[in-house]
């Protein structure tokens, strides 16, 4: 049974970007004290790359053992490996170059050019997904699926239609059932061509945080948590084994129903009293 959303509510996206930084922090140093390495599934968008600018700021980011961390991403634009609009390419700018993650550990999608089509980029995802996921379980990590390793924290922007990573409403991807990994056509925000993990694979992560920021997102935010299904409001669908958390500020949670501001706080400290 995965963790209903709880919310926490920022004064603006500036804040929010610090905030998830240093959640990032906290919550990578809490499991490399736990099991020596840790996993992040990272997203692109606003607020992804923006976060992961916000750790490249922070002094605190020295508390973490960047060479014991694994990257993967949630998806990527199928598009040649040095095109600026691939997410993998902004993480590296926003953080990753700086601190010389090994590449062993940074595990992108692969680009346009070395593969023939968004179809076989997924393919070999799914297979170095595996291929993790069998190093793990011989290592006696704990898996909730055993086709990919264990994520520690999985990242996710949402989009104005409520996308998440390459997940459109209403569209094949959304409805993918028995792959962990899929690739995506006809998307409906440019470039039309994509690769994504699927519902299934996302939800297998131990902590999803949802990052997201802006007027334009409220109403997705607001069907979101409001209960909407999967299919039409593809956000609705992340649950976290361990916690869905939704990172968002002012303008975002402005058509929140009221019971979720500040849910987080309200069920930690078991007050009832919600901040904002
Ligand atoms: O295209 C994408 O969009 C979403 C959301 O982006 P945003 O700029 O509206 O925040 C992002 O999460 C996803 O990874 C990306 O490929």
């Amino acid at each position: 049974m995965n963790a209903e959303p709880k919310v926490s509510v920022h004064p603006d996206s500036g804040l929010l970007a610090a905030s998830v930084a240093a959640r990032l922090v906290t919550r990578l140093v809490d499991v490399q004290n736990e099991r020596g390495t840790a996993t992040v599934v990272l997203t692109g968008g606003t607020l992804g790359i923006g976060a992961l600018r916000a750790v490249a700021e922070s002094p605190a980011r020295s508390a973490v053992n960047w060479s014991a961390v694994d990257f993967w991403w949630g998806d990527e634009r199928f598009l040649p490996a040095d095109h600026s609009d691939r997410n993998a390419v902004q993480a590296r700018a926003a953080l990753l170059d700086e601190l010389k993650i090994s590449p062993n550990r940074v595990h992108e999608f692969g680009a346009a050019g070395d593969f023939e089509n968004q179809d076989d980029a997924a393919v070999d995802y799914a297979r170095r997904l595996q291929e993790a996921a069998d190093k793990d379980a011989a290592a006696e990590v704990e898996l909730r699926d055993p086709r990919l390793p264990r994520f520690d924290i999985l990242l996710l922007g949402v989009g104005p239609d409520a996308h998440i990573a390459s997940l459109f409403p209403e569209m094949a991807g959304i409805r993918a059932k028995g792959q962990t990994v899929i690739g995506v056509t006809g998307s409906p925000k440019p470039p039309p061509e994509r690769v994504s993990l699927t519902l299934e694979a996302i939800n297998s992560a131990e902590e999803i945080w949802l990052a997201v920021a802006g007027q334009d997102k409220a109403g997705a935010v607001g069907l979101a948590l409001a209960g909407a299904g999967p299919v039409q409001v593809p956000a609705a669908g992340a649950r976290g084994h361990k916690k869905t958390l939704w990172l968002i500020d002012q303008e975002a949670a402005s058509q929140l129903p009221g019971r979720l501001i500040g849910s987080e706080e309200a069920s930690e400290d078991g007050s009832g009293n919600p901040e904002r």
